[in-house]
């Protein structure tokens, strides 16, 4: 065959196809293997998946090291003398990669477990409805179709001007060394959590937001306290008035409106992070082939149980969709198992199970700790707020026991409950180490505990859950199902 000449295309014909070899997909094609031994997992990028890679594992690598600063630098409020607290930017990068890299090493040897045959290398699109093309040598036919091709970090058009000094965090954990300074766009959850991670490894950094909005909380009493607590660290201004970016040489000059003098200042960073949120991958997939139906966003419609997406004529057919491609809940465990449900389903279609799902749970990793359970503070003024319904319960964590001694002593919760049933419903979380008590919340929440019976559990002495008592002790005298909290409980111990 001469060099000019195209080579055929192959063509494969599978029982189940699963678009994308990230978390929800390697969930999909272990499931699906259960049911047929005729699976392929398509992946157009990289191995490894996006948690591993860019993700989960590389940003909480960063933020350890930048809590072991901090600590460094705070010891002196316990009366430990550490001097000179020196942050070697290429060591820390380098332990990141090195860690990362073995996080990554772990999924490949997981994949290794699936046979080379059944893994197709090239980007997927829709012919039609059963039809994939793969990176244009392959055509795969299938009974079904998982889609799991995750999402890509997103933002504006303003932003291009900074040119290749415009990075996301795909970009950040390749860096050999810490950066002088950086301007992030994007309090959200990414934004606070690689921002004060690279603040508290001594990079210069200013964070610009829009709206209001500052990472998960939707309740504005913990949101302004959120605010007002890593104001006091960094600077951060959820509403910022921007008014140019610009590159200049290696710069990117911003001009803004600062926050708290109100004056137009311009500054120069290395580099602009932008953290303005994630779009689906599901846009360059022909899903104008595929015969779904989609929602205003280009979405597919699907059954959030089953993971079937909804054909034009909203008949279910035999696609599904898992992970972040779906949008719905973009995070790791529910990656896995939307995964697993949308595998089995696939497997099994045209019969098909509802999966179990777990109630909302989500932790930001910055210091204090960010977390909400439940239902969102929005959703539940709209379903509970008009009839009086819905009672709200707030702990502060600045005079709580454990926290005192630990100089953790910062933070606000608040805590959900419905009237009359006495039931726990959700909360809001700001404070040290609150990935420990949005689990215990969101184990009460799947147990549909009421916030009596939550009390009735054990409490150690002295611990940081003691904090989360003085919210549902709160909550369940503002649900009229205890006394009102007028003093300190005096049957538990000192700075309960
Ligand atoms: C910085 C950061 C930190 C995070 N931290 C956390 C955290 O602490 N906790 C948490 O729960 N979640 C966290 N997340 C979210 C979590 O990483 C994602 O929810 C999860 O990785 C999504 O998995 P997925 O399988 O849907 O997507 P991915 O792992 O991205 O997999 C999708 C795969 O599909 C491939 N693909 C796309 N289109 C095609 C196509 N047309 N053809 C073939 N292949 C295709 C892609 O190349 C990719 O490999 C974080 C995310 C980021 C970015
Ligand atoms: N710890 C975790 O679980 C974790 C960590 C990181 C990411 N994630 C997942 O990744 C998803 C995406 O994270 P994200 O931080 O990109 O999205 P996000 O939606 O949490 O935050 C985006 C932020 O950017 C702001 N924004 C939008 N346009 C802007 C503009 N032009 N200028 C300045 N700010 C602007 C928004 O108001 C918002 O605050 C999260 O929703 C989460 O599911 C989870």
């Amino acid at each position: 065959m001469d060099d000019t000449e195209e080579s055929p295309m192959q063509h494969r014909e599978v029982d189940i196809a699963i678009i994308g070899a990230g978390s929800a997909g390697l969930s999909a094609w272990h499931a699906a293997r259960k049911h047929s031994d005729s699976v392929v997992l398509i992946e157009g990028g990289e191995y490894g998946t996006t948690c591993a890679r860019v993700g989960c594992m590389p940003s909480k690598l960063l933020i350890a090291a930048a809590e072991a600063a901090h600590q460094a630098r705070d010891a002196g409020g316990f009366g430990i003398r550490v001097s000179g607290v020196e942050v070697d930017g290429r060591a820390v990068m380098a332990r990141v990669r090195e860690e990362r890299d073995g996080f990554v090493g772990r999924v490949f040897t997981s994949m290794k477990r699936i046979p080379e045959e059944d893994r197709l290398t090239g980007h997927a699109r829709f012919e039609d409805p059963h039809t994939l093309i793969v990176g244009e040598h392959t055509r795969v036919t299938a009974r079904a179709v998982v889609i799991a091709t995750g999402s890509r970090p997103t933002w504006p058009s303003m932003f291009d001007a900074a040119g290749d000094r415009l990075v996301t965090n795909d970009a950040v954990f390749e860096w050999e060394d810490l950066p002088e300074s950086v301007a992030v766009f994007g309090p959200g959850v990414i934004g606070l959590e690689l921002g004060q991670a690279l603040h508290r490894l001594g990079v210069r950094l200013r964070m610009f937001g829009v709206g209001g909005a500052l990472g998960p909380f939707q309740d504005e009493v913990v949101r302004d306290y959120a605010d007002r607590t890593f104001s006091e660290e960094f600077s951060v201004d959820p509403d910022a008035k921007v008014e140019s970016i610009e590159r200049d040489g290696d710069a990117v000059v911003i001009t803004f409106v600062e926050r708290d003098s109100g004056e137009t200042l311009t500054e120069r960073f290395d580099y602009l992070l932008a953290a303005t949120g994630r779009r689906t991958n599901v846009d360059r997939l022909g899903l104008e082939n595929a015969g779904l139906a989609l929602d205003d966003k280009g979405v597919p419609r699907f059954n959030r149980f089953t993971l079937q997406c909804l054909g034009e004529g909203d008949d279910p057919g035999h696609i599904f969709i898992a992970g972040d491609a779906n949008q719905a809940l973009p995070l790791l465990h529910e990656a896995n198992s939307e995964g697993r449900i949308a595998g089995d389903n696939a497997g099994r279609f045209p019969e098909l199970r509802a999966g179990r799902r777990n109630v909302p749970l989500a932790i930001v990793f910055t210091e204090p700790q960010m977390a909400t359970v439940g239902e969102g503070h929005a959703e539940l003024e709209k379903r509970l707020g008009g009839c009086d319904c819905l009672a709200v319960g707030e702990a502060s964590f600045e005079d709580q026991g454990r926290a005192v001694v630990m100089r953790r002593n910062r933070g606000l919760m608040r805590l959900y409950g419905e009237h009359g049933s006495g039931e726990f419903l959700g909360a809001e979380l700001f404070g040290p180490r609150v990935e420990h008590m949005a689990h215990l919340l969101a184990w009460a929440l799947e147990q549909k505990l009421s916030v009596s019976e939550m009390l009735a559990m054990p409490w150690y002495h002295p611990v940081l859950e003691e904090g989360l008592r003085g919210g549902l002790r709160d909550l369940n005298a503002n649900l009229q199902q205890g006394p009102a909290i007028t003093e300190r409980c005096m049957e538990c111990g000192p700075g309960d």
